[in-house]
């Protein structure tokens, strides 16, 4: 068993913890991304895992803490997921895949009693996956408030590297970014490879996003002197607004070293 992890009966058996529940619903697809290109990596057909944005700016998947005293956990995670997807589900003790401590970095365990979190998997049909993305921003109550929104996990890559090594570079509450990844492999939706080469790519692309951000902090805190028409100052680090008032198109630069009288 990995660090951390318990068995189902051991994680009930701890009386003095609390209990969160997430869920990863998926399907199958045949749809293409593009319609017919032949990126590399294609599974076919597809799989669709779903994870949500949430209100802390973290990926994370759908589900919350659970209160042991009043529900089981499958009773509980359903209740979180008609508040975060506005659907009612039925998850069933066989769709428990493992339950762990949650690491030191979660945003409760910092706080005692321990957070032992529980991780689930179920597979939809296609046309109940669309169906939950629907419901999500039309009738779930935390809908802009405690979810921000739904997002589908790509588990492609593209020729340029994007896809799903982008993806898990993007910051992860918890040990959802494990729970994804262990899940990605044990459903078989990723090859060991593929993930391997994407998790590889993913740590180049938060190295360039460690340059940009502190490129961007640098001129946030006024310390760079790069001259205003300089060619470097047209990257990526520049900030930009745009004007609604403005023709379409129209954009004024922010100097942030600027005060408020320039
Ligand atoms: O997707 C997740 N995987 C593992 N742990 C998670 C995930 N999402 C949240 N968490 C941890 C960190 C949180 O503090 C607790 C409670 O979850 P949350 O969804 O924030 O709970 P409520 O909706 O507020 O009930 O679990």
């Amino acid at each position: 068993m990995a660090s951390g992890q318990l068995s189902r009966a051991e994680a009930l058996a701890c009386s003095g913890c609390r209990h969160a529940c997430h869920v990863m619903l998926y399907c199958d697809t045949n749809t293409l991304l593009f319609g017919s290109i032949p990126i590399r990596h294609i599974v076919l057909p597809l799989l669709l895992p779903q994870m949500q944005m949430r209100f802390d700016g973290l990926l994370g998947f759908p589900g919350g803490f659970v209160n042991l005293s009043e529900e089981s956990l499958e009773a509980g995670l359903g209740r979180e997921l008609l508040e975060e997807l506005g659907v009612a589900f039925q998850i069933l003790e066989e769709d428990h895949v493992d339950s762990c401590f949650a690491p030191a970095s979660s945003p409760a365990s910092s706080t005692s009693p321990r957070l032992i979190t529980h991780f689930y998997t179920k597979k939809m049909e296609e046309g109940q996956i669309r169906a939950v993305e629907t419901a999500a921003v039309t009738t779930a109550t935390d809908h802009g408030q405690e979810v921000l929104g739904m997002v589908r996990v790509p588990l492609h890559s593209t020729k340029g590297g994007g896809g799903l090594a982008s993806f898990l570079s993007h910051s992860f509450v918890g040990n959802a970014r494990f729970q994804l990844l262990h899940t990605l492999l044990r459903l078989h939706l990723v090859a060991p490879e593929e993930l391997r080469e994407a998790l590889a790519r993913s740590l180049k692309i938060q190295a360039r996003a460690s340059e940009e951000l502190r490129a961007a902090l640098a001129r946030v805190e006024g310390k760079t002197n790069l001259p205003h028409h300089s060619p470097a100052h047209t990257g990526s680090a520049h900030l930009w607004i745009s004007i609604r008032h403005k023709p379409k198109g129209f954009h004024q630069r922010i100097d942030p070293t600027a005060t408020p009288a320039d």
